[in-house]
Order: C-alpha cells, then structure tokens, then sequence
C-alpha cells in the first residue's frame, strides 16, 4: 500500500455525514440518516442493531458498494475503491458465491494470488481451522463451512481493515467459537475490525467498541460498559415483605418499583441515592443487592420503539436517492 503521509493505516477510518435512502413502493425509507463515525486502526468495533437499523447499508457504503446520498468515507486516507484495490480492505459480507469447482485450496491460492502482501496460503488455512476441508470441492460445502471458507478468502489478502457482516449467522456453536478465536488472534496483530451483528453477547465478548444504531442513526457508541452506564439503569433488588410499592415508586432515584415473591425490584436513575433514601425509610429491608443493567437491558432501553425503520412521507433528503 502507498506510504504517502495521508494515506496508510495510521489514518484510520472515518465515515462523515452519511446518508442513505432508497425508494420503495409505500415511499423513501431512510436507511441511514446522517451518521458520523472514526475508527482508530487496531480498534474491533462492533456495529449492533436491530433489524433494519441500517447496520448492512452502512457496511456497504464504507465498501464502497454503495454510494453514499451525502456524506463521505474514508478508508486509511483513501476512497473505499482505491483502499479495496490496494489490498488493504477484506469483507465478508452475508452473499455472495463462491467461485465453484475448485478445491477450497485452490481457490485460496488463486486469490491470495490476487493481492500484494498476502498470508500464505497454509497460514490461512490454519487461522480460520478449515483443515479439514481443504481438498473439497467449493460446490460441496455446507452453509456454516462455506461461511469459513469466505472467512479464509476475507483473511489470505491479509487486510489492515476487515469488514464482516453478521459473520456467524450460518455457524454452528463450535464453528462460531472457533471463528471468534481467529479474529481475536488477527486483531492482536493490530488489524482493525468491523463487524455488524445482531448477537449482544458477542458485541459484549469480542468488540473493544459497541456503535449501537437503531432507525439509521447512531444512538449509543462505546465500550460495553460505558453503553450500560449511558442507560444509568440499576437496579436494587431487597427482601421488604408486604412492602407498599406505590411508596417505593416515589423514593428519590426509584423509576419504578415491582415485586418478586417477598422480594422489591427497583429500577433506578440514581442507585446510590434511592439506596440512601431506602434504608431510613425500611429499616427491616434485607438481603439488599444493586446490580447494573444487562447489555441486553440497555439495548432494548437505547432502541426502544425503533425495532423497524419507519418509510414515512418525508421525502427531504431522498431527491439524490432519485
Ligand atoms: N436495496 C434496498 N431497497 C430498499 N430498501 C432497502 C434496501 N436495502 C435496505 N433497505 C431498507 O433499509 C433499511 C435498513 O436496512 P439494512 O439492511 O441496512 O439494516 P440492517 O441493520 O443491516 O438490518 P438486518 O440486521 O436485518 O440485516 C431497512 O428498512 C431495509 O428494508
């Protein structure tokens, strides 16, 4: 790749005032709606949302597959074609065939043939553990192996910048173990990620950074801890038979209070303060317990309402989508 001083991947990755709208039938749906983010190179970023939050077509736009209504992306100082041609960009995206009738080997050769600076072939083979099916023909392998078998093809141009939309939807439990092993071994080789997935679990296991989208806008961007604080949910779990929940509603810092048995559950703004106004008031409560909310928690809390992107009437910004 060039080693002009603005370009290379110490630049990084930025996706400025991006929008995106396409036409359907009912009217414009805004897939992405203006939504600005830098990635700083060695950073695994995981893009999560639910469905039609835009996650793909944002993907797609910093592939250059797609081009931008407004706003730009750059990709280590360079248009996502010319950072695709370099070699400096691998994507795994969820279609797209694979070239048939060659063995899973050969066609690894064949295309880390296609770049300057690949992985051995034997190498790739052995960081995605597709061992076992490298002497078989690309037209019989199953959904989950032909997955791994374009994780392989994604790897073997060994990119600074690897793009995978949801990557483990077709695996099964062991393959998706497996797979999250390989991407922690390339990223600690200061390789940067980014991956859209659905699964809260794997945003909160494997990215060191969570951009939260819902309706084509970014609605939280973090780490995994800092994302459950932005939603400041705790909760105060206690035994307070009979208690009277009304009452405890209206404690400081209580949003809203429920019961589990003998048990209160106390959904908080403030933990510390609803816990001092609390234990004066109860002083028989027992057993008290303050937890922080689930990724899961924050999650629905952040996209609450937004599980569709709305086709509306507004049709402002969709005269360059014509
Ligand atoms: N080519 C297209 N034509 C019309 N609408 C589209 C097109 N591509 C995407 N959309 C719409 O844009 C919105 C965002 O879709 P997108 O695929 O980016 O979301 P996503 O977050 O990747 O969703 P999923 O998790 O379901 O893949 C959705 O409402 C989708 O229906």
């Amino acid at each position: 790749m060039t080693t002009h001083p603005d370009t290379g991947p110490a630049t990084g990755i930025s996706l400025a005032g991006l929008r995106k709208s396409f036409k359907s039938p009912q009217g414009p749906v805004h897939a992405v709606r203006g939504i600005d983010i830098a990635i700083t190179p060695g950073e695994t970023v995981a893009l999560l949302g639910p469905n039609g939050a835009g996650k793909s077509t944002t993907i797609d736009m910093l592939l250059g597959l797609l081009p931008p209504d407004a706003g730009t992306v750059s990709v280590f100082g360079m248009t996502p074609d010319r950072a695709i041609a370099s070699g400096a960009v691998g994507a795994m995206l969820q279609v797209g065939a694979v070239i048939q009738d060659l063995s899973v080997r050969e066609l690894i050769t064949m295309m880390a043939s296609l770049y300057p600076n690949p992985l051995g072939v034997d190498e790739a083979i052995e960081l995605t553990r597709i061992q076992d099916l490298v002497g078989r023909r690309t037209n019989r392998l199953s959904g989950g192996q032909t997955q791994r078998l374009r994780f392989a093809i994604a790897l073997v141009s060994n990119p600074d910048l690897l793009v995978l939309d949801e990557p483990t939807v077709a695996m099964d439990v062991e393959a998706r173990r497996e797979f999250w092993a390989t991407m922690r071994e390339f990223a600690s080789r200061g390789k940067t990620i980014v991956f859209a997935t659905h699964y809260l679990e794997e945003a909160d296991a494997y990215a060191d950074r969570i951009i939260l989208m819902a309706r084509g806008t970014v609605v939280a961007d973090g780490p995994a801890t800092e994302i459950k604080a932005t939603v400041g949910l705790r909760t105060i779990r206690a035994t307070l038979p009979d208690a009277d929940l009304t009452a405890l509603a209206a404690l400081p810092g209580v949003t809203n209070a429920d019961t589990r048995g003998e048990a209160v559950i106390l959904n908080c703004s403030d933990s510390d303060t609803a816990l001092r106004a609390l234990l004066p008031a109860y002083p028989q409560a027992r057993d008290i317990e303050v937890s922080g909310a689930g990724l899961e928690e924050a999650f629905l809390q952040l996209t609450a309402d937004n599980g569709d992107i709305a086709v509306d009437d507004d049709t402002s910004d969709m005269e360059d989508a014509r």
